[in-house]
């Protein structure tokens, strides 16, 4: 992998998350190429990385992985400016929530490999959940590159690529769900009389000991939950008004509004 020149096309928030763990995990900052919109965004890559920002086709002659890392409805016309560039042994890699490896295949010469996955904004702390998919072409070669790729931002995991509408409503949209709870929480502690500091700061290290323990225990929530639940106590008293309030059902028609608009995401694309 270290042989390999690596280009992000499209380094916003995700894409820069990927180049951020290439280098840190010892990547050749001359072996990793960059593409901007902007020439603001295109320095600040350069100051923050040390990385080359180059065009879109250059990005594409030059690399041997290519990740994409564009808004799902812009990745159409990204494809129609580098095809004739993507020769044979390049390895398109997708971070696109939505579309499949398909969308790119079509769009790519025959036979190009393409990876998708589906990464999380905790990347930029070392744990993201990223979940990868080969496409048509792709190899356990190419699936160990796209590894190597996002092991410097967390864990990583292997999936069917028809799960992954799905995947993106649980981690590549979940943080953003226990982001609202813990604001939630916060704002709860407040109507209580609660400094705000002191409820950020009660609200946010339960909820880290709470993941914690979540993965290093091994237990299931349930379990986990029954532990803190006293007969008679003030949990039973608040779990009562969350179930009341229909939490459960609300992140089932959460995640399944997620799932749906992945798929007309990937309807919407042209
Ligand atoms: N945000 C998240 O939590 C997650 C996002 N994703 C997926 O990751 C991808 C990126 O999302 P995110 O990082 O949030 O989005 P950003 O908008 O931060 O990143 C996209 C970047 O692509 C640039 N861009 C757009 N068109 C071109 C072009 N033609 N040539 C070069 N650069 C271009 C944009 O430039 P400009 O700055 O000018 O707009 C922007 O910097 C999406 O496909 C999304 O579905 C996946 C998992 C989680
Ligand atoms: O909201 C989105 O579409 C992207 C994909 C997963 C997280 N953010």
């Amino acid at each position: 992998m270290s042989e390999q020149t690596v280009a992000i096309i499209g380094a916003g928030k995700m894409g820069e998350l990927v180049l951020a763990g290439l280098i840190r995990s010892g990547h050749p900052a001359d072996r990793v190429l960059a593409t901007a919109r902007r020439p603001d965004r295109a320095a600040e890559l350069t100051e923050r990385h040390g990385v080359t920002v180059v065009t879109n086709i250059e990005a594409a002659t030059r690399a041997d992985v290519l990740a994409i890392g564009v808004k799902p409805l812009d990745a159409g016309k990204v494809l129609d400016e580098i095809s004739s560039s993507v020769t044979p042994g390049k390895l398109i890699v997708s971070l696109c929530a939505g579309l499949p490896t398909s969308f790119f295949a079509n769009r790519l010469p025959e036979g190009t490999p393409v990876i998708r996955v589906m990464t999380n904004t905790p990347a930029m702390v070392g744990h993201a959940m990223s979940a990868i998919s080969p496409g048509d072409h792709a190899t356990d070669e190419h699936v160990a590159i796209a590894d190597d790729l996002f092991k410097p931002l967390g864990a990583t995991v292997r999936v069917p690529e028809y799960q992954q509408d799905a995947v993106t409503a649980v981690s590549g949209s979940g943080p953003a769900y226990f982001y609202l709870v813990v604001e939630a929480m916060i704002e709860a502690g407040v109507l209580l009389g609660l400094p705000r500091q002191t409820a950020r700061e009660l609200a946010v290290q339960t909820a880290v000991g709470s993941a914690l323990m979540l993965r290093d225990s091994g237990g299931h929530p349930a379990e986990l939950r029954e532990a803190v639940t006293s007969p008679a106590g003030t949990t039973a008293a608040a779990l009562r008004e969350l179930e009341r309030n229909g939490l459960r059902t609300a992140f089932s028609d959460a995640l399944s509004a997620a799932h749906s608009r992945a798929q007309q995401i990937a309807a919407q694309a042209k």
